[in-house]
Parts: structure tokens; C-alpha cells; sequence
């Protein structure tokens, strides 16, 4: 039977149309509302499996304001409506639908959109199953390995760091008899790496006394609920002196998820994961922890059995051999600034499943590397991993390249050929630039997506494959899809699970150590033991870092050769960003659209402080490819001169 679902539209004759169209295709429809209020309604009579939300409707309430109330309720929905600019789609992509139809719509198009969007449901529902049995497992083992009590949470802390991403973990006991509480807490530095911090490093970190510390573990905030604390509401929580205050305030902590754990003989064990990021806990994660108290709930009753939490926890840094480090999981991958470690801790995630993966991020912020690590800890490593890009090959050769062709099949296909997609059967094919596909082809790899299986060019018959999809892009696919350059239904087949990756300039803590480690692969490939001066790496640190690791890798090993003895005095840096005059006002001449064009980048240039790539850039201004705005920068002959 499928889904029944609710139509939320206030136009009359096309909620009538989808109706129909639903019927039609074998769906029930619950009821239609032409208002939020009345959708709310027809929401308390019958839950619908899904709804249907056109974006503008009567009322002052829009679609958006409908679907975040959806999203309370747990019921998914998909947006239609004619509206695809850009605003619109970042404000409803907020809110997480699970598909976006736009309107006007075929038939096809509305069947297509609702099977994604039953696909996406199954595989967050799938998701969040496999990690409590994950969580479990683990749970398990830490029970049954004979550590202390610190060491047992510990190992408590990196297992939970799978299912929510935190920077500070605090695990506190409060008795019934007793009023303070005893804590123990980590903080995260490396992947699978915690410091943890007693008293005595508190009392360092923070310059202040054991006294001031006992007053504040005194401060005790009620319990009872799980609770998620983000923006105001975290910072109003932390203007009164508390431990909160202090971590929040040396630790640069802006967001907070609690869970108090009420064990059998009364006593509560509060977890507080605190995050960086301003809005690392929503109700989602609130939702998935909630599904966990039971199995933490018994865990941790177990952990009490085999041994107290101490009252006064010594502080060291806590290196646990049971779990792997980071230069296992992730051979030379180079970092472990926050950002960092949040695309690992999404990576072990999603690795062992087959979801498809969309890996974001600008040009050389390490995307394939990162498609590597994923098909490296899934269970296909074993498998082929094949690559390709989509934006180095002709349009017209991508089709045969990806599919593979008969002999004959079109001129000059003198031999049978297999696609990259066969030659990755059983392994993991990953499309980098699969912004740049052809829209013609986008529709053969949604078939491949959905029907799992190719077809060569001039065969006759399909052939099945069995491939893990992780592709890749530098650009803004919504863009791309509220341009018309990219389908919208296969855009949501491939955004299953996004993966962010940082620039460059959104983690300079990272340069040294990336620095440090491209000096070593200079000084193996050079024969020398190179080492980089504190002034270079400071202006490595100003920078701006417009192509990321890449541009880095680069400039070290050319600052390497250029060297003259074994210390990298400088790095060759190119030359300030600078920029042409804009032409001066015409006058009463005429300007050709050239020179408006000229002037028009000139302009955004300027204001861009001649950066062209990356997030504030020239090409982001313009709404341009970077690559494009480049080449138009050579073709109009803008030159570089100080501004
Ligand atoms: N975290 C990292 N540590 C060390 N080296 C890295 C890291 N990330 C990327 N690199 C190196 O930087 C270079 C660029 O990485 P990669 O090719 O994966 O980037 P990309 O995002 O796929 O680039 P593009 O979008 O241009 O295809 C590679 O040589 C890669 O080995």
C-alpha cells in the first residue's frame, strides 16, 4: 500500500490536479487544506505518512513556517511550488524537506519525487537503527573490558562521538542524598583524542581557585528533561556564573545537548555535550539521543557495578589504545582543526553503509581524498574504486566513458568497451564535478541510481551493477538546479548524505601542521631535511588561501626547490590581489557592452579585494563559475595594477 498523504495547496483547481494525480499512481490522499491552520486540522484527525506543502499560501503563515512544524511532529514533507529562486530554496532547504517539486509538474515528476523522497525517509530511519546498534555494540564491549571508571567513559565518549559530534563531553553524578555533583569531562582534541580535565587543570586553564571551582560545581541547573540549548538561549543559560559559564568561556563552547540518564535506585548520571558550532543541536539530534537513553541507561548502571565514579577525578590526557587513531583511519589526512574532525566523525558514519555520499567544497580542499577514506573504511575497500571527472571530459564522450559501448555501436567505436560504471562493480565509482554533467546524461545516471543498472551504448540489453556512488562539486548544485542545469529529482538522489568540506580559511589552526607535513614529503623526495622558518609559516598564516591544500602542497614544494640551503626562509606567495581602474566615466560617449562588462568585474574586483574563488569572492558576486570569471578576466585583458 502507499503512503497516504495530505495536500497543502490554496490553489484550487491544481491541488485538484494533484489529487488526481495521486489517486491516480495508487497513493491515498488524507485530505487537502488550503491554509497552515487548516492543514494543522486535518493533521490532529489524521496523521498522514507525508505531506505535500506549496510554499505561498493564504494566511499569514507560509509553507515554510507549516514544514518546520512538520518537522516537530516527525511527519516528512516535500515542497512544491513555482517559486525556485534562491532565497526561497536556502530558506526551505533549512527546514530539511525530503524533496522539492516545482511546479509546473508532470505526473513523472511528482511519482519520482515521492519515491525519492520514500528512499530518503528509509535511510534516515536506517541511519539512525544502525547507529544504536552500533552504539550498542560498543557499549557492550566497554562494559566487558576491565578499565577504571574514567577510562570506561572515555571510551563512552568516543563511541557516542558517532552518533552526536561534540567538543567537550561532561559526564555528572548527583545522588538523591547528595547536593553537588561529581563530574568527570573530556575535551576533544584529535579524532578519537580527549584531554581530560579535572579540577587541578580547570584550576590551570582557567586561573581560577579550587575554591571558586567547588562554588560553581555547586551551581546546579534541573535535570530532569533532555534539553538542547543553541544561540540566545545558550548564552542567556551562560551569563550567570556556573561550570557551564566556564567551560562555554575558555573553551569557546556556543551550543549544549542534555541528557540525564535516571538510574534504578534513583540516582542521575547527566551527559552534557557541548559543541563550538552556535546550532550543532537541534531537535534531531535531541530525537536520536532520547532513542538512546535506554541503551546508555543500562550501560552506565553496568559501569557503576564494576566501579565508583571518583569523587576528585586527577586530570591527564586520556590515549586509549582499544581505539583507532587518525593516521590510521585516515592515512594523510592532515589536520585537527574542529571543522576537521566533524567530516571524519561524518565519514566513520556513513562509510559502512552504502548511502550514497555528495562531497561539498571548494577546488583543492581534499574532496577525493576524502572519497578515498570512505571507500577505504567501507566494507567494498577490497573493491575497485574508480574515479572520474566529469567537468575533464567532452560532453560527448562522458556517456560512453561512464557506460561503456558495443562495438560499432557509433563511429570510431572500433572495440567493445566497458564504462568506468561496470569497471567499479562490486567498488565505488566517484563522480567528481558532477556539477559540470551534461543534463542529457543526468537522466541515465538517475536510472542508474534508481534501477541499479547501465545500459552500453548500442546494446540492446541492460546490465545489473552493484556500485556505491559518492560524488563531488565545487559549486552550489541548488544554483545549478534553480538555473535549470541540473535536475532537481537527481539532485536529491544524490544528496543523501552531504559531506562539508572546509576551506582552507576556515581552518588555519591546520596550516602548521599541514605545512610541517608537505615539508616532509619535500625533504623525502628531495634528499634533504628541510625545514620551513617561523616567518615563513606566519605569512603562510595571513594568507588567504584561494585554491586551499592544493595551492599549499604547491608553494611548499616550489618554495622547497627554490631554496637555498635546508631552511625555507619564504614562501613564494603570489603578489598581493590587485586590479585594473574601472574605465572613467563615458561622458557623453558610448561604452560597448564590452567595456561595461570590463568595468562591471572591475568593480566587483575591487570590492572583493580581487578575490575571485571561494566564499566572498568575485565569481560568488557575479554568479559565475570561478573558472568562467577567469577566463572573461583574460579575455577582456584585465591587467594588475595596486589599488
Ligand atoms: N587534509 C589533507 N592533508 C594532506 N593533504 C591533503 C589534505 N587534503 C587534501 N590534500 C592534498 O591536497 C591536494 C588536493 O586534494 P584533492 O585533489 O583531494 O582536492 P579536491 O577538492 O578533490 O580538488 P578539485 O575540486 O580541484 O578536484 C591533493 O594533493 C591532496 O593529497
Amino acid at each position: 500500500m502507499k503512503q497516504k498523504i495530505l495536500i497543502v495547496e490554496d490553489q484550487f483547481i491544481e491541488a485538484n490536479d494533484i489529487e488526481i494525480m495521486l489517486i491516480k499512481a495508487g497513493y491515498q490522499v488524507t485530505g487537502i487544506a488550503h491554509s497552515v491552520q487548516q492543514a494543522l486540522q486535518l493533521i490532529s484527525q489524521q496523521v498522514p505518512e507525508l505531506v505535500l506543502v506549496d510554499i505561498f499560501l493564504k494566511g499569514d503563515r507560509t509553507g515554510i513556517d507549516l514544514a518546520e512544524i512538520l518537522r516537530e511532529k516527525n511527519i516528512p514533507f516535500i515542497f512544491v511550488s513555482a517559486n525556485s529562486n534562491h532565497e526561497v530554496l536556502v530558506a526551505a532547504k533549512a527546514t530539511q524537506p525530503y524533496g522539492f517539486i516545482v511546479k509546473p509538474f508532470r505526473e513523472r515528476d511528482l511519482t519520482v519525487t515521492l519515491e525519492i523522497a520514500q528512499y530518503r525517509y528509509e535511510n534516515s530511519v536506517e541511519a539512525a537503527v544502525r547507529k544504536e546498534d552500533v552504539l550498542t555494540e560498543k557499549l557492550k564491549q566497554i562494559i566487558q573490558c576491565k578499565n577504571s571508571w574514567e577510562e570506561k567513559m572515555q571510551q563512552t565518549a568516543v563511541a557516542l562521538q558517532h552518533c552526536l559530534a561534540f567538543d567537550h563531553i561532561e559526564v555528572a553524578r548527583k545522588s538523591e542524598a547528595e547536593a553537588s555533583y561529581t563530574a568527570v569531562s573530556f575535551l576533544r582534541i584529535g579524532f578519537n583524542e580527549y584531554q581530560q580535565l579535572g579540577l587541578n587543570e580547570l584550576q590551570t586553564i582557567t586561573k581560577t581557585t579550587m575554591k571558586q571551582l567547588g562554588e560553581l560545581q555547586n551551581v546546579i541547573f534541573p535535570a530532569e528533561e533532555a534539553m538542547t540549548f543553541s544561540g540566545n538561549e545558550f548564552a542567556e543559560m551562560t551569563q550567570k556564573p556556573s561550570m557551564r559559564k566556564l567551560i562555554a568561556e575558555h573553551f569557546g563552547m556556543k551550543s549544549l545537548l542534555v541528557l540525564p540518564l535516571k538510574l534504578s535506585n534513583g540516582e542521575i548520571i547527566l551527559f552534557s555535550f557541548y559543541s563550538r558550532k552556535p546550532d550543532a543541536y537541534k531537535r534531531d539530534q535531541l530525537v536520536l539521543m532520547k532513542t538512546f537513553r535506554s541503551i546508555l541507561t543500562v550501560a552506565v548502571e553496568q559501569m557503576f557495578l564494576m566501579g565508583r565514579m571518583p569523587a576528585a577525578v586527577t586530570a591527564r590526557v586520556a590515549v586509549n589504545s582499544a581505539v583507532s587513531s587518525q593516521a590510521a583511519l585516515f592515512p594523510g589526512i592532515i589536520g585537527k582543526s574542529p571543522r576537521l574532525l566533524e567530516v571524519f566523525d561524518n565519514i566513520t558514519q556513513v562509510a559502512p553503509a552504502d548511502t550514497t555520499v555528495l562531497i561539498l567544497g571548494e577546488s583543492g580542499t581534499g574532496k577525493e581524498r576524502i572519497a578515498q577514506s570512505i571507500h577505504d573504511l567501507s566494507k567494498r575497500s577490497k573493491q575497485p574504486f574508480i574515479k572520474i571527472n566529469c567537468a575533464a571530459l567532452p560532453a560527448n564522450l562522458i556517456e560512453s566513458e561512464l557506460f561503456g559501448h558495443e562495438k560499432g555501436a557509433f563511429t570510431g567505436a572500433m572495440d567493445k568497451r566497458i564504462g568506468k560504471f561496470e569497471m567499479a562493480n562490486k567498488g565505488t565509482i566517484f563522480l567528481d564535478e558532477i556539477g559540470e554533467m551534461p543534463i542529457e546524461l543526468q537522466s541515465k545516471l538517475l536510472r542508474v541510481l534508481q534501477e541499479k543498472e547501465i545500459e552500453r551504448i548500442g546494446a540492446n540489453a541492460p546490465v545489473r551493477i552493484d556500485v556505491r556512488i559518492i560524488t563531488a562539486t565545487n559549486r552550489s548544485l541548488e544554483k545549478e538546479v534553480a538555473a535549470g542545469r541540473f535536475r532537481l529529482d537527481l539532485y536529491y538522489r544524490l544528496n543523501i548524505f552531504p559531506v562539508s568540506l572546509p576551506s582552507l580559511r576556515e581552518r588555519k589552526e591546520d596550516i602548521p601542521l599541514l605545512a610541517e607535513h608537505f615539508v616532509n614529503l619535500c625533504s623525502q623526495k628531495l634528499g634533504k631535511s628541510l625545514q620551513l622558518s617561523p616567518a615563513a609559516l606566519d605569512s603562510a598564516m595571513d594568507y588567504d588561501w584561494p585554491g586551499n591544500i592544493r595551492e599549499l602542497e604547491n608553494l611548499v614544494e616550489r618554495s622547497a626547490v627554490i631554496a637555498k640551503g635546508e631552511l625555507i626562509t619564504r614562501l613564494h606567495l603570489p603578489e598581493p590581489p590587485v586590479v585594473d581602474e574601472p574605465s572613467p566615466s563615458p561622458g557623453f560617449e558610448f561604452m560597448t557592452n564590452e567595456d561595461n562588462e570590463r568595468d562591471h568585474i572591475i568593480r566587483a574586483l575591487k570590492k572583493c579585494h580581487g578575490k575571485v574563488w571561494g566564499a566572498g569572492g568575485a565569481a560568488e558576486l557575479l554568479d559565475l563559475h570561478p573558472s568562467t570569471l577567469n577566463s572573461k578576466i583574460k579575455k577582456l585583458g584585465i591587467r594588475k595594477m595596486p589599488f
